[in-house]
């Protein structure tokens, strides 16, 4: 078995020293109370029934193989060496994980195959609640804090010994404690077979055996980390990785350590262990009574809780599993500021003996279950919180101050009922109630440092088993640590490229829980477990690239401490007073003194005059500022500043000036509260005297449709985006298309249109041209009668209809021409022979005596020029034949003098004339 360490370049612990406290502490030098008798130890007071079959099996068992045997006897699966494939039903498996290591170790994930394990993991109280006291005396809201406190003489000297190894404390170099870095370690848990994994300590670095990797051609990838670790014992481990991380919990920054891992590879191993080697939990709270034993000048109040979620809801180990069950732990705030989990037990813890007993509890409580990978795989995310507040230790006169209204802050006393009664909801140091009770308050100028310390057991990822109940376990586990490595993702995005993009905390409760250490304020530390067999390598591939992305968050741990303002103002205003004092002598002595001194000590003199004045200044204005030191923005429960009346000598200008700071103060603060109001009005509707389940109804459905619509908006441009958009483009360029035939139709429809008035706007111009003409020739024909030329027409006694005129062949105005040529007198000379064919072709034939014809051509207007008449010569006698043959030719003309009746002529000449002949037949 390999059991190769590599320590990395870790510093030098961070040898504590009181020096060291003190200097961290700038507003006490007070030195500690040297020695007091040392009080009783603390044993608290338990009922019988709190006795659970684990501690009774202890008790009896009195050596470890006793316990082995006797718990053997009752789960013989769980510790027999041959029990990887058949092991106990869940009932058993809820027992306190103080098993033995199997001497040969589990299958690795993908080679077992077990008989399915039936129901839900159980938790044992649940099963026997008597076995659980239901409630504790050292419960936080059950004690006074100053009845409880643990300082160096308290400490057992048999609680810290061998927690150090001192051996790799004189190696260490490099102290990850302080790094703004996630400090991140890779195990590798120890196999029997081959492992696909190099490990290279001295460069803590890994890499993949070439043999096992998918791709040959590639050479296979380096990875770096703090600490690559193999084997077996847990106390280098410890050292490595945690340790440095228990010192700043210890000096006021928070802290957080956890594991990561394919299940089965040894998380709990790592943070549990085991009876012959203690993981890093018993460790690290060994360690912490070891620290306060190493420092006489402060005194501790320690808080522990223990709880763990599954399938997505948040349960109290540490309460009696019926109403853990009844009520599941809820979070609230966590928005930039602490998360507040309620109803969550809090135990004070004043002795080793005293954490073991919570932690046996609360592993008791945890539901493990068999599955095909590991034999008590952890089904769920445990969380063990110790809150440790401290102050430095008050003087004697302080503390008989103290005494008054509290029990010694010096020693511990066994809380029991009537003995303490804590006081009302106190203020909490550093803003916010993590629960309710009391707790350690700053004193006599002695500020309180708080921090938490959280030492978590991740379930491990997992595929998919053969049993329904694990494997919807798994998919809660596997979506949790999911959002963690989302988180974690965006996290060391944002680091790296300076955004602050969102970064969905919310989305579970493991990362809402976490958000606080994650969002930076905490000191972190990862083990990423991973197993070496070959068939584990896509899994160990995914935790490795895991642990380099946390590798690239970015932290900064703020210690918090909170001061007791009125002490601080009144030691501000004892220096104040003392400078004056001084400061006036200085003046009073001047006169003489500057007689006696030489130029430059004069100067020296007006110098140190003036430091005292400054400092005077200080002082006055910390006085200010220190009243509102301890009350953080937005808490409902801090105390209000102490109206203390201030009697210092300020220019009118300071004072205007601090009114001025004062007031814009005032002025965010109401500005906040208006926003609060307003958060508080957009809240859904539900009564404060909702049942809890509402209330978790209700969250859980928001989150549901938060976490639903985030995921739309991001898979929108992904997945709809562009289909979307190719999509509107098509639709777009068709309905342009279609436009812009439209437009080119509607245009040649327009020309067509512009064609037609055109065509109109001419026919329009004939016709009134025509109609000129019509009434010129009406104008021609009435004076035409005038003249009586008419009269001489013979009557048609059948035409009164007149038919238009047909144009003649070659033109009126060609015949007329030839006409003219010839002489008038032509007109009237008929010649039969000749004219015929001349007469069909004219358009106005008129029988009229010849007489008549050379006065009709005088009064014929100009334009009639192309005008021609038909002169009929009734002298000449035209044979009958000829003048049939005539009428045939010409168009409905008729000689005028024809006694049958023949139609009328159909020239407007014509018609005119028949008018007249028949409005006034035989008259004048
Ligand atoms: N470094 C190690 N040396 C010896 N045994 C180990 C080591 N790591 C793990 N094991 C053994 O491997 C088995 C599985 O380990 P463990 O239960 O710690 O895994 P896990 O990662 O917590 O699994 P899950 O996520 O399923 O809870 C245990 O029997 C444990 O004793």
């Amino acid at each position: 078995m390999d059991n190769r360490v590599s320590h990395g370049s870790l510093g030098p612990a961070s040898a504590f020293t009181a020096f060291q406290l003190q200097t961290t502490n700038p507003f006490t030098m007070v030195p500690s109370t040297p020695s007091k008798p040392r009080p009783a130890p603390f044993t608290p007071k338990r009922p019988l029934s709190s006795i659970s079959s684990a501690s009774s099996i202890s008790s009896n068992a009195t050596t470890p193989s006793d316990l082995s045997a006797r718990l053997a006897r009752t789960t013989p699966s769980l510790l027999s060496s041959t029990h990887k494939k058949y092991k106990a039903p869940i009932s058993s498996e809820s027992r306190p994980r103080t098993f033995t290591r199997p001497t040969t170790l589990p299958p690795v994930p993908g080679t077992p195959s077990r008989p399915r394990t039936p129901g839900t993991p159980g938790r044992k109280g649940a099963e026997s609640p008597s076995l659980m006291p239901a409630t504790s005396e050292m419960d936080v809201s059950n004690v006074d804090p100053e009845a409880v406190l643990v300082n160096h003489e308290s400490v057992e000297p048999g609680d810290v010994s061998g927690e150090i190894d001192e051996a790799w404390l004189r190696t260490a170099t490099q102290d990850h404690g302080k790094e703004d870095k996630v400090m991140v370690s890779i195990r590798i848990r120890p196999t029997d077979g081959h492992s696909a994994w190099i490990p290279t300590p001295s460069t803590n670095s890994l890499k993949l055996d070439p043999t096992y990797a998918k791709t040959s051609a590639a050479p296979a990838q380096a990875f770096n980390f703090d600490a690559i670790l193999t084997g077996t014992p847990n106390k280098p481990i410890y050292s490595t990785v945690a340790r440095s991380h228990v010192h700043a919990a210890m000096e006021g920054f928070n802290a957080v350590i956890f594991a990561y891992g394919q299940t089965a590879s040894g998380k709990t191993f790592t943070l549990s262990g085991d009876d012959s080697e203690p993981g890093i939990i018993p460790r690290a709270m060994r360690d912490v009574f070891a620290f306060i034993r190493r420092t006489p000048t402060r005194e501790y109040l320690l808080r522990c809780s223990y709880l763990e979620i599954y399938n997505e809801a948040i349960h109290d180990l540490l309460a009696p599993p019926s109403s853990a069950a009844k009520n599941p732990v809820q979070i609230q705030g966590g928005n930039g500021g602490e998360i507040v989990l309620t109803p969550l037990r809090e135990e004070v813890v004043t002795s080793l003996k005293g954490v073991k007993e919570v932690l046996r509890r609360g592993e008791g409580n945890r539901r493990t279950a068999c599955t095909d990978w590991n034999e008590r795989s952890s089904r769920s995310h445990s969380v063990f919180r110790m809150v440790i507040e401290s102050r430095e230790r008050g003087s004697a006169a302080g503390d008989e101050e103290d005494e008054d209204a509290h029990t010694p802050s010096n020693g511990r006393h066994t809380p029991g009922p009537g003995r303490t009664t804590p006081g009302p909801r106190s203020h909490t140091p550093g803003g916010r109630s993590q629960t309710p009770g009391p707790r350690l308050q700053s004193r006599g100028g002695r500020s309180v440092q708080t921090s938490v310390l959280s030492l978590i057991d991740l379930a491990g990822s997992e595929k998919a088993t053969s049993d329904k109940d694990r494997t919807r376990e798994g998919k809660y586990i596997n979506t949790s640590l999911l959002t963690l490595g989302s988180v974690i993702g965006t996290l060391a995005d944002n680091a790296a490229k300076h955004k602050t993009d969102h970064v969905p905390y919310r989305n579970s409760k493991l990362t809402r829980m976490l958000q606080p250490s994650l969002s930076g304020n905490a000191r972190i530390s990862v083990i990423c477990t991973i197993n070496p067999d070959p068939s584990a390598v896509s899994e160990s591939m995914s935790t490795l690239l895991f642990a380099k992305r946390i590798k690239n968050v970015q932290l900064n741990a703020q210690k918090k401490e909170v001061v007791d303002t009125d002490a601080l103002i009144e030691r501000y205003r004892k220096e104040i007073e003392d400078l004056k004092k001084r400061l006036s002598e200085r003046e009073a002595e001047a006169p003489v003194r500057s007689r006696r001194l030489s130029a430059r000590e004069q100067v020296d003199e007006s110098k140190a005059m003036k430091d005292l004045n400054t400092r005077i200044q200080q002082l006055t204005k910390l006085i200010l500022t220190s009243q509102t030191v301890d009350e953080p923005k937005g808490d409902s429960e801090s105390r209000p500043a102490s109206p203390v009346k201030i009697d210092f000598d300020m220019s009118p200008y300071q004072l205007q000036q601090e009114l001025l700071n004062a007031r814009l103060q005032v002025e965010s603060q109401a500005t906040q509260i208006l926003s609060l109001e307003a958060a508080l009005d957009a809240r859904p509707p539900l009564p404060a005297s909702a049942p809890e389940s509402e209330k978790d109804r209700l969250i859980a459905e928001q989150g549901k449709t938060i976490r639903e619509l985030e995921i739309v908006v991001r898979g929108y441009e992904e997945n709809l985006g562009e289909p979307l958009r190719a999509v509107r483009e098509d639709v777009e360029k068709e309905w342009k298309d279609k436009v812009l035939e439209e437009v080119r139709r509607r245009e040649e429809k327009e020309r067509w249109a512009e064609e037609l008035v055109k065509q109109l706007e001419k026919e329009k111009k004939m016709r009134v041209t025509l109609e000129e003409e019509r009434r010129a020739l009406a104008a021609f024909v009435s004076k035409f009668d005038s003249l009586g030329l008419g009269l001489t027409m013979p009557p048609s006694p059948t035409t009164s209809k007149l038919r238009p005129a047909r144009p003649t062949i070659g033109g009126a105005s060609a015949a007329f021409a030839e006409r003219r040529a010839a002489g008038i007198s032509s007109v009237s000379s008929y010649d039969h022979n000749d004219t015929l064919p001349s007469l069909a072709e004219s358009p106005l034939r008129m029988d009229m005596k010849g007489n008549n014809i050379k006065l009709m051509l005088e009064q014929m207007p100009e334009e009639w020029s192309d005008v021609s008449f038909d002169v009929h010569d009734e002298n000449v006698e035209v044979p009958e034949k000829d003048k049939e043959k005539e009428k045939e030719k010409m168009f409905g003309v008729v000689g005028l003098g024809d006694a049958t009746g023949r139609k009328g002529a159909q020239s407007p000449v014509r018609m005119v004339l028949g008018d007249k002949e028949n409005r006034a037949p035989g008259k004048p």
